[in-house]
């Protein structure tokens, strides 16, 4: 497996201000989108391209196309969705598989609870999208998902990411290569990632308690 920690100021700029527990709700969601577009422009560098001839204003053009698979984009709901319109931003033809998996907060076991994938996963490219990568119990369930619906090339994106995740999916799934705005300190006793951003989906669809 490889790992990216994507050093682009734009994205070490919007990760500081994501950090920041007072945040308002409107601003972590933009921020989340917006970091998933720059992260999504660094996880496509390396597609093949291949060559066609067009007929431009001054006669014939030879342009380029990404050529071999199709990209499906998989958003781990529910937080994953906070992700989701930037990377489509980009690529905005790619069809979206939605895999909800959520965490036992007591056990941090992941668990499953629903997938619509897209057709022909076999022949796709899939993206996963979330931006937690915590214990690594969430996306290790997502891609062994995946690759049991056909899939053979994964790569994931995650905002924030924590070496227990990382080594976690790279000792279940080696292949599979994880682009990153940042890898973190590691967790703590609850299994939050450190510094990390607290509890994503709720910063995202704004569903904090209060007095939790
Ligand atoms: O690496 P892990 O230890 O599995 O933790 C990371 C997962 O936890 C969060 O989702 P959560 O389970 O809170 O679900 P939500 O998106 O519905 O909030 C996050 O978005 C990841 O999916
Ligand atoms: O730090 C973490 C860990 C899991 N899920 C989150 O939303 N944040
Ligand atoms: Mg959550």
């Amino acid at each position: 497996m490889s790992v990216q920690e994507i050093q682009h100021p734009l994205i070490r700029h919007k990760l500081g201000l994501m950090r920041r527990a007072t945040e308002s709700t409107k601003n972590f969601r933009e921020l989340a989108q917006e970091i998933g577009a720059l992260l999504t422009y660094e996880a496509t560098k390396d597609l093949p391209l291949e060559s066609y001839s067009i007929q431009g204003w001054c006669g014939t053009v030879e342009v380029e196309k990404i050529a071999g698979k199709k990209i499906t984009v998989v958003p781990i709901l529910r937080a994953g969705i906070g992700m989701l319109d930037g990377v489509l931003s980009l690529i905005p033809g790619a069809k979206v598989s939605a895999v909800g998996v959520v965490r036992n907060e007591e056990t941090l076991q992941a668990q499953t609870y629903m997938e619509k994938l897209a057709p022909n996963m076999g022949s796709r490219l899939a993206l996963i999208i979330d931006p937690m990568l915590a214990t690594g119990g969430s996306m290790v369930a997502t891609i062994d998902l995946l690759k049991k619906a056909g899939c053979k090339e994964i790569r994931a994106m995650v905002l924030v990411a924590a070496p227990q995740g990382i080594a976690a999916v790279e000792q279940a799934h080696p292949e599979v290569k994880i682009y990153t705005a940042s890898i973190d300190q590691g967790l703590d006793s609850n299994g939050y990632i450190v510094p990390g951003l607290g509890d994503a989906g709720d910063r995202i669809f704004g569903t904090k308690q209060k007095d939790s």
